[in-house]
């Protein structure tokens, strides 16, 4: 059985405090994007994984996909497996490529095994592997608080407009990330902005990641300055970075021909 994890941008995130578990309440919107990895499962003699694609370093063990595995493990009934995983989504990019593999990991051994556990089981286990990774289990557009974990569907009105997404070759770590922010109370909530036309979103709707991350790696900032110089609506940094994304209008079609950035478009 095989299944395509998708990426996600963030539509804003404001960090709002520290927590004593030494995690960060947020308020961010989820956006679902058809950015794609492919995860497939196979009954075999022994698990095993492999991977193709976009080279990811560390343990497989420490692969998300067979961390969703030892975990469903724990309580159910799961035989050894043959797993291949085709790593298109960048990492390090704020995309939650990692996070969509483990939650689809989840989402795919409950069909293949009937296992009928419920999305909303499905996605206490999901915030067991790490905060993004609920969201993936209902993958739709939803304003997200908590640590990324309490949902709220949400109508985002994009029209007809589309997403450009960049990958510059810099990889920000999530961890350091929220290390280099200082918690603040947004003054309006995200949710009563998102629903302003995106022609108002900018400098309105934004993520407090940016100032620190771009402060670090200026060039950020140049991309995201490129993307409204190229008509975008609006720009901004997704999740930790370093992924930026702009939303056009149907008729522009920006000519991006960036060294070292993968570059994803997403046309309705
Ligand atoms: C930046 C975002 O992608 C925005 O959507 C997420 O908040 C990150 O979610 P994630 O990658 O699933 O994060 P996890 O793997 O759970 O956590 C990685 C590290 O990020 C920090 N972390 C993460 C989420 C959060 N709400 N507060 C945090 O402080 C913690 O130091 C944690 O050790
Ligand atoms: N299936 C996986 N795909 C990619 N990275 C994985 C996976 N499993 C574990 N990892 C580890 O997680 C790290 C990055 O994870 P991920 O792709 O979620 O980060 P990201 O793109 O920064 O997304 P976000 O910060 O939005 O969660 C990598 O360094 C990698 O070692």
């Amino acid at each position: 059985m095989i299944t395509f994890p998708n990426a996600k941008i963030n539509l804003g995130l404001n960090i709002v405090e520290k927590r004593p578990d030494g995690y960060h309440n947020i308020e961010t919107i989820f956006y679902p994007i058809g950015w794609k990895d492919a995860l497939e499962i196979v009954p075999s003699d022994a698990t095993s994984l492999t991977i193709s694609g976009i080279a990811i370093d560390g343990d497989p063990e420490k692969n998300l996909v067979m961390k969703a595995l030892r975990l469903l493990r724990e309580d159910y009934e799961i035989g050894e497996l043959s797993v291949s995983l085709q790593k298109n989504i960048p990492f390090g990019a704020g995309l939650g490529g990692g996070s969509a593999d483990g939650a689809f990991m989840l989402s795919l051994l409950n069909k293949f095994y009937e296992l009928h556990v419920s999305e909303d089981e499905l996605a206490s286990y999901a915030v067991r592997l790490g905060a993004d990774c609920p969201f993936f289990i209902y993958n739709r557009p939803v304003f997200a608080t908590g640590i990324g974990d309490i949902l709220e569907p949400v109508d985002v009105n994009l029209g007809q407009n589309h997403f450009v997404v960049i990958k510059p070759d810099v990889a920000v770590p999530t961890a350091e990330a929220y290390s280099n922010v200082k918690p603040h109370k947004p003054e309006e909530s995200l949710k009563t902005l998102i629903v302003l036309p995106v022609e108002e979103w900018k400098d309105v709707v934004v993520n407090d990641f940016e100032q620190s991350v771009f402060a670090k790696h200026p060039e950020l900032n140049d991309l995201k300055a490129l993307l409204y110089k190229q008509g975008a609506l609006y720009a901004s940094m997704s999740g930790s970075g370093s992924s930026l994304y702009g939303i056009f209008p149907p008729d522009i079609r920006p000519e991006l021909s960036l060294r070292n950035c993968a570059i994803w478009r997403e046309l309705k």
